[in-house]
């Protein structure tokens, strides 16, 4: 046994992958409760909590897929983005989008904030996996668009961090094993 399959923690992490393809079942509202229990954790400067989530599943997905197109015709998209809008939240069962809501701090620069708000991400992403949960963090245009950003009811200093896929994978793959070596590590 190597020293990552004897350690429960460490195997979570160096076995972290992405998949595209999602199917139900998604995590339950008890899975969910203990997802962003972890999220939670984060590394929070000043304990400030600058994240919030919005989350969508059933109908909920047709209602973000609904404000996307929305977001698409408004920005001008070509006809073909409008028209894969809609269905782009149905790649999973659950998304949530994860939002930066940083707060005004004098100790706290804003970019420490946004740095949290990543980090509920992984967090989020892990601890699904932890459950027996697969998913994929997106970004796209729809992350930087401001009529998405009016359509969610984002605040002026707010910022989409990730759209999180999470589901089960329709396909279990192996996740490709990495060697140190490749770190772009530098001793100082
Ligand atoms: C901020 C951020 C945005 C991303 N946006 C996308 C995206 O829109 N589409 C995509 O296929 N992958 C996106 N990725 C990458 C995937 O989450 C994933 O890491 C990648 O497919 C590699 O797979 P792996 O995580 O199994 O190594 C994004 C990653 C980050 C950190």
């Amino acid at each position: 046994m190597t020293e990552a399959e004897l350690n429960p923690g460490l195997n979570l992490l160096l076995e972290r992958r992405s998949d595209h393809k999602l199917t139900a079942p998604g995590p339950s509202d008890a899975e969910l409760d203990l997802i962003l229990r972890a999220a939670l954790r984060v590394p929070d400067f000043g304990h400030l909590r600058p994240y919030r989530f919005l989350a969508a599943r059933g109908e909920g997905l047709d209602r973000l897929g609904q404000a996307m197109r929305r977001a698409a015709i408004a920005a001008g998209k070509p006809a073909d983005v409008v028209a894969r809008a809609p269905r782009m939240p149905h790649r999973a069962p659950l998304v949530i989008v994860a939002i930066s809501s940083p707060k005004e701090d004098k100790a706290v620069p804003r970019f420490d904030q946004q740095l949290c708000a990543g980090c509920t991400v992984l967090t989020l992403q892990l601890a699904a996996r932890a459950l027996g949960y697969s998913g994929i963090w997106r970004s796209g245009w729809m992350m930087y668009d401001g009529n998405f950003h009016r359509e969610l009811g984002l605040e002026e200093q707010e910022r989409i961090v990730g759209f999180l896929y999470l589901g089960t994978p329709v396909i279990v793959e192996k996740t490709p094993v990495v060697s140190a070596a490749e770190a772009p590590l530098r001793w100082l």
